[in-house]
């Protein structure tokens, strides 16, 4: 017997395409065909790329021809699968924590930037400017927040919420806090595989009362290793802050910090870089500025990967020594390392902002007039 493509094509106009109530030739997914007496060929192409799904399209039209045009035609399906591209920006992995708006991480390829430094002082600044503000410090190697807060002798207690035992943060300077330096003795090295430090860490967010957060700052261990990984796949991580000095050695590991939030696996959007001890001013000769560690390094970089440049710290004898009474630099009113920590935590917050494009307008102006900037017009 010999087949007619017109009845083959009218038969398949019975076989409806999933989800769009079109048939699967109204809705272009039959590419071609082809016969030779009684022998079919159908060309189809499906965007479910689920085995199931393939399965079933082969067999409906194999049935159909069978059943509409003739029973005995040999029929081959060719099928191919088009799957529509998934986003890979502004994804985020884990499930979201309640309660918990963002989570920045803030990290550094290499040891000694002044990360930890960096954090503390978005932490005071963000809750000086009115937000919700949580610190963890998931720093195994050196945790020094709880030097930095202050707070160095104090234990976390657990408290009684809904019926479950919760761990409560310590508080200081409007920042509640987490480290991992609460539960190990000062003088003690703890040597942690990944697993084990993400599941510490795992227990220090969901099972502490954190209440509710606008920010949650994760002060990261230094380089780019597993325990990075481990983190940031199990958290819902917002976005990444990377710490650098204008050093070419500090630049270096800072692009490969910047190349591990962007690697498949992890994907989180960057926020941008910071340049911290950009340069030093003589508290004598305050119209000079020595750029120690070289100039504009980090600038550079940030313009070579397209990742923002969100702002520069200088080298200020006062930051470090905040650093070690534990009272943050950036509590001290009307100085220039105040003004210095309030641009870049501006800068934060609307990168911060750019990047969650589906963050209801009210709630974008709400965030960016609290932290002084005007309000942002989304990308
Ligand atoms: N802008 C700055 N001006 C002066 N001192 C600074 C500045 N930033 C950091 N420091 C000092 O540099 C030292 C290292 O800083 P910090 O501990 O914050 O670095 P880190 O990158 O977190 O280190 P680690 O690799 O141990 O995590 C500290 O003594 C800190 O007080």
């Amino acid at each position: 017997m010999k087949l007619k493509k017109a009845d083959i094509l009218k038969a398949l106009e019975k076989i409806s395409a999933p989800g769009d109530g079109q048939n699967i030739v109204e809705s272009g997914a039959i590419t071609n065909i082809q016969v030779f007496g009684d022998e079919v060929e159908v060309d189809v192409t499906i965007k479910n790329p689920s085995l199931q799904a393939k399965k079933k399209t082969e067999v409906e039209i194999l049935k159909c021809i069978h059943r509409e045009v003739y029973e005995k035609a040999k029929i081959k399906v060719n099928l191919k699968v088009d799957a529509p591209a998934t986003p890979k920006v502004n994804q985020i992995k884990g499930n979201p924590i309640p309660g918990i708006q963002n989570i920045v991480a803030v990290a550094s390829g290499k040891g000694g930037v002044g990360k930890s430094t960096i954090t503390a002082n978005l932490a005071v600044t963000l809750a000086k400017m009115g937000f919700k503000v949580g610190l963890l410090d998931t720093d195994i190697y050196g945790p020094s927040m709880p030097i930095m807060f202050d707070v160095a002798n104090e234990k976390p207690l657990s408290i009684n919420v809904d019926g479950k035992a919760k761990m409560k943060p310590i508080e200081n300077y409007g920042v509640k806090l987490l480290s991992i330096g609460f539960f190990t003795q000062p003088n003690q090295a703890v040597i942690w595989r990944g697993p084990m430090a993400a599941k510490a860490l795992n227990q220090m967010i969901f099972d502490a009362h954190w209440g509710e957060l606008d920010f949650l700052l994760l002060d990261l261990p230094p380089g780019t290793g597993d325990i990075h990984l481990s983190i940031m796949q199990s958290l819902p991580v917002t976005g990444a802050v990377v710490v650098s000095t204008p050093q070419e050695i500090a630049l270096a590991d800072a692009r490969k910090g910047v190349a591990m939030f962007q690697q498949e696996a992890i994907s989180v959007p960057v926020l941008g870089i910071v340049e911290n001890m950009a340069y030093f001013t003589p508290a004598e000769l305050p119209d000079h500025k020595y750029h120690i560690f070289g100039q504009n390094g980090a600038k550079n970089l940030a313009e070579d990967l397209d990742v923002p440049f969100l702002g520069e710290i200088p080298l200020v004898q006062g930051i470090r020594e905040a650093g070690d009474v534990g009272r943050p630099a950036a509590l001290q009113t009307a100085t220039p390392t105040e003004e210095a920590f309030e641009e870049l935590t501006r800068n934060v917050v609307q990168e911060l902002v750019r990047r969650n494009t589906d963050l209801p307008p009210t709630e974008a102006i709400k965030i960016t007039t609290m932290a002084g900037c005007a309000a942002v017009k989304k990308k």
